[in-house]
């Protein structure tokens, strides 16, 4: 019998990254030096492990709303050109360095400019940021533009998501606390850029259930599902018998609808209560077309390689099973069809066989 592939093997296969957020994915230290060359003087701490171990411990509070609250320092220390190329510089390579090919990283524009940058300001120093960490690292990584669901700025960030589409944002996406704001809220944002042929995920059936993923595919046309954990409150699993999907389970599988699921954050926010016991288990053997993410990485203090080891420690999967999720991964990548079937024959096929080989 093969070994289960462990966490150094794991850094080392080519993986896909669709779920994470640029806000949510800083280094402890340069949190701490940014707070100091911006005054920014909120911070909890000025330790940099110390702050690593309270964002960790702050955002385990069983609510989506108060994981949120931990944002507000980051966010804080990212309101310069300087400090937006920094973090996405870093972010491209910590990524880089964990064996991640190809990324979609998010975050919002409108939450950057409280110190004067505009938008178009914002969306530039990402993007420069992102070109400079990339650079020689065997990475691509792409943006998504993120609207706050309880702000109504939707329209704008979806007209400079268009506009930014060939140099480097790879589509739209709507974030923030759930419940009491339906992503029907947005929808002239999602029908001028259904017309517009452009891409977007919504953050939908994390915090709250099946209406909020139904009206994320059927009323807002949304091409992805960031976490949809609650797809199954639709599917009944008796005792005995087989899994019985309902009409909305069956049609997100039917369609192949990517869901990008995060484990750990999702525990960190009472979305589920055990790796062991998170959907993934049930939504992987049904085949749903499900792809594994980090949400983010300072948080939940994870990679994309630890939530694999996590889930091969829970569940037992093995190579096959985690090619399966990053060719899942790339299948629902907002990039060109012939981009995606470069990465999956010319690097993750090569890549993953390389290391069963080795197994
Ligand atoms: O898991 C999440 N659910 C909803 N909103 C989230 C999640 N993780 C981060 N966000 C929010 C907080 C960030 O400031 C914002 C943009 O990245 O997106
Ligand atoms: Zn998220």
């Amino acid at each position: 019998m093969s070994q289960l592939p462990t966490l150094e093997q794991i850094r080392q296969a080519p993986k896909v990254l669709l779920h994470d957020h640029l806000d949510g994915g800083l280094r402890p230290e340069t949190i701490v030096d940014l707070a100091r060359e911006t005054g920014y003087d909120r911070l909890p701490t000025t330790d940099p492990g110390e702050l690593r171990t309270w964002f960790r411990q702050a955002a385990d509070s069983g609510s989506l709303e108060r994981y949120l609250e931990t944002f507000d320092h980051t966010v804080g220390v990212m309101q310069t050109r300087e400090a937006l190329v920094r973090v996405a510089a870093e972010c491209a390579e910590d990524l880089a360095a964990d064996g991640v090919v190809y990324a979609e990283v998010r975050y919002a524009p409108e939450q950057h400019t409280e110190r004067g940058l505009s938008l178009e300001e914002v969306i530039e120093a990402v993007l420069e940021g992102f070109r400079i960490g990339s650079e020689g690292r065997g990475i691509r990584v792409g943006t998504l533009l993120t609207a706050m669901r309880h702000q109504a700025r939707s329209m704008e960030i979806a007209e400079l998501a268009v506009r930014y589409r060939d140099v480097g944002v790879a589509g739209f996406d709507i974030a923030g606390a759930e419940a009491g704001y339906p992503p029907t809220r947005h929808l002239d944002a999602f029908e001028y850029l259904q017309r517009e042929n452009a891409h977007f995920t919504i953050h939908a059936g994390e915090a709250f259930g099946l209406p909020s993923i139904w009206q994320a595919i059927q009323w807002c046309g949304a091409d992805r599902l960031g976490h949809g954990v609650r797809i199954i409150d639709d599917i009944a699993v008796p005792g005995d018998g087989e899994p019985k999907l309902g009409r909305l389970a069956a049609y997100v599988r039917d369609k192949r609808i990517p869901l990008e699921m995060c484990p750990t954050s999702n525990l960190q926010t009472g979305a589920a209560p055990s790796i062991a016991e998170h959907p993934i288990g049930l939504l992987r053997r049904l085949n749903f077309r499900v792809t594994v993410n980090t949400d983010n990485r300072l948080m939940s203090g994870t990679s994309v390689s630890e939530e694999f080891a996590k889930l091969v420690g829970a569940f037992g999967y093995d190579w096959d099973d985690l090619q399966w999720f990053t060719v899942n991964a790339m299948k629902s990548a907002f990039l060109p069809f012939d981009d995606r079937l470069a990465l999956i024959n010319g690097v993750i096929k090569p890549g993953f066989a390389r290391l069963k080989w080795r197994a």
